[in-house]
């Protein structure tokens, strides 16, 4: 089967590869760097060999769409890693295929959609408060209280907004913004967990390897079953404590007439229905929360890191944002305390009344400052591998069914072909409409990220507020910059730093 793939896909431009290793020791540490080298080589479409796999990078936009969206159906399904497999079994979203993926991604996509996820923009805007917070603690630390640095770097609280945000919109709870305690810890888990996971373990591609590599690395393993034990135990308590209307002796009338409140609830409803496996109902749930929190706040990172590098672009958002958003917000957040994780109360406030995303028109400077961040740092620099299911002709190349797809998004976003001057961060590219460039963060095709809805809201909401209240710097020297060379992983992790914070 392998000499086939190899056979027809050996007219593919691509770089030497080794006996039995193929091009994996080129793959270490930057990842995305090495594929866009080639990239500027051999162009938008070539093959490297993972070990005995044989794999081809497509880059630009219209190789991608050629791929991706002219033949969506057989580029869809999802490339089969043994050490992600071993973890989750073939059953969650992000690893699954055929029917049983089809059945999982439209119980998901009815509960993401624009209009549903828009309505929860309280739950974000609680979470920005409650974060702002910590930054007007960072803000007073100084003794002429003109502004503070913070002690510690700030990417793990900021990584903390984002899982709260996945938290509270699964399970109705979150953890306190603070540091040194368990919820830091698992911060560290998931950014481990995801820099991990996206790199090619050999013992993945190497078949002969496979025996002796094929429980390493362990600590990839310990992170995701430490991850797994969480949410399995906050799901179970999720069931007992409110999914009361249906138990043992409900009937499948019952269940199927049962109207979910959620996500969680619309998996939960599809295990009863034995739609899905409850495995399948945890590892989607963690699917969401590791691939939501950690891109997420990655993004969320890297934007500050661009406001500090760019003070005259940071000027000009707070111009526009304070000239756009006059009101001021009031907050009355209760908590209860339960292990560690508050429950979030529903009490309403002016929190309520208020949408900036509804408003975000308001704001093109913003809105384009987002996409030109989106571009610039692409936060899943090399999507998720896919397989291709059937011989197919891409840019006048055939390539074999049985190839491992990379979306190489990072050359796409950051080559000439793109638009001019791609390494310079300039928000204005996106501010004609009728020119814009079009980027594809999310992946492209039927299996483009279905977190992007409620993504928008979330960096929208947090750069309005953060912007509106502080001016951000470096914590030396104004002049100086932030570094920025984002490291790889499933998702590009953006460097440690420490920042400076002014209330405005
Ligand atoms: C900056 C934010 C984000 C970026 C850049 C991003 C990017 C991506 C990309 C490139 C893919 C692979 C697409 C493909 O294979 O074609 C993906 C898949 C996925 N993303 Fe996101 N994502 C982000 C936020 C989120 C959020 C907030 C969630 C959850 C609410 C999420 C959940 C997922 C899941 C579950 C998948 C797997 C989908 C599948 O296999 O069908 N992502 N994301």
């Amino acid at each position: 089967k392998e000499d086939r793939i190899h056979r027809i896909n050996k007219n593919i431009p691509g770089p030497k590869s080794k006996f039995l290793f193929g091009n994996l020791f080129d793959l270490k540490g930057q990842v995305h760097e090495k594929i866009n080298e080639w990239y500027e080589q051999y162009g938008s479409i070539y093959r490297i060999e993972f070990g005995s796999v044989s794999t081809v990078v497509l880059s630009e936009y219209s190789t991608l769409k050629e791929a991706f969206i002219d033949n969506g159906e057989i580029f869809q399904s999802r490339f089969q890693r043994k050490s992600r497999t071993a973890c989750n079994k073939e059953l969650n979203l992000a690893n699954s295929n055929g029917e049983y993926f089809n059945h999982l991604k439209k119980t998901l996509a009815n509960e993401m959609t624009n209009q549903k996820m828009k309505k929860k923009e309280k739950i974000i805007k609680r979470q920005v408060f409650l974060l702002s917070e910590f930054f007007n603690e960072i803000s007073q630390q100084s003794p002429t209280n003109s502004g503070g640095i913070s002690k510690e770097p700030i990417n793990n609280i900021i990584k903390m907004y984002s899982l709260n945000v996945m938290l509270s919109l699964l399970f109705n709870i979150h953890f306190p913004y603070n540091s040194n305690s368990y919820q830091e810890e698992l911060i560290i888990t998931i950014t481990r967990y995801f820099k991990s996971t996206g790199l090619p373990y050999p013992s993945d591609f190497i078949p002969t390897l496979y025996p002796f590599l094929k429980n390493k690395p362990k600590e990839y393993f310990e992170d995701y079953e430490s991850v797994k034990k969480l949410i399995t135990k906050i799901t179970n308590d999720y069931q007992i404590n409110h999914m009361l209307e249906i138990n043992e002796n409900s009937t499948i009338e019952d269940i199927e007439n049962y109207q979910p409140k959620n996500i969680l609830e619309s998996l939960l409803k599809q295990y009863k229905l034995k739609n899905i496996s409850y495995d399948g109902v945890i590892g989607s749930l963690m699917d969401l929360i590791l691939a939501g929190s950690d891109t997420t706040g990655n993004t969320c990172l890297f934007s500050i890191v661009a406001l500090v590098n760019n003070s005259n672009i940071q000027e000009k958002l707070f111009n526009e944002i304070s000239n756009a958003f006059k009101d001021e917000d009031e907050n009355d957040i209760d908590n209860e305390n339960l292990n560690g994780a508050n429950i979030i109360t529903n009490n309403s406030s002016s929190l309520d009344n208020l949408s900036y995303f509804s408003d975000r028109i308001k704001t093109p400077y913003l809105v384009a400052f987002i996409k030109e961040v989106k571009r610039y740092y692409p936060s899943a620099p090399l999507s998720v591998p896919h397989l291709l299911t059937e011989d197919c002709e891409i840019q006048g190349y055939k390539i074999s069914k049985g190839t491992q797809i990379i979306q190489n998004i990072y050359s796409t976003h950051l080559s000439p072909s793109f638009c001019s001057n791609p390494l310079e961060f300039y928000p204005e590219r996106f501010l004609d409409s009728n020119n814009e460039p079009k980027i594809i963060p999310f992946g492209i095709g039927q299996r483009k990220c279905p977190g992007e809805n409620i993504f928008e809201i979330e960096i929208y909401v947090f750069l309005v507020n953060l912007i509106k209240k502080f001016k951000l710097s470096h914590p030396i020297n104004d002049n100086y910059q932030l570094n920025d060379r984002g490291q790889f992983g499933l998702s590009l992790q953006c460097p440690q730093f420490n920042i400076k914070v002014e209330s405005r």
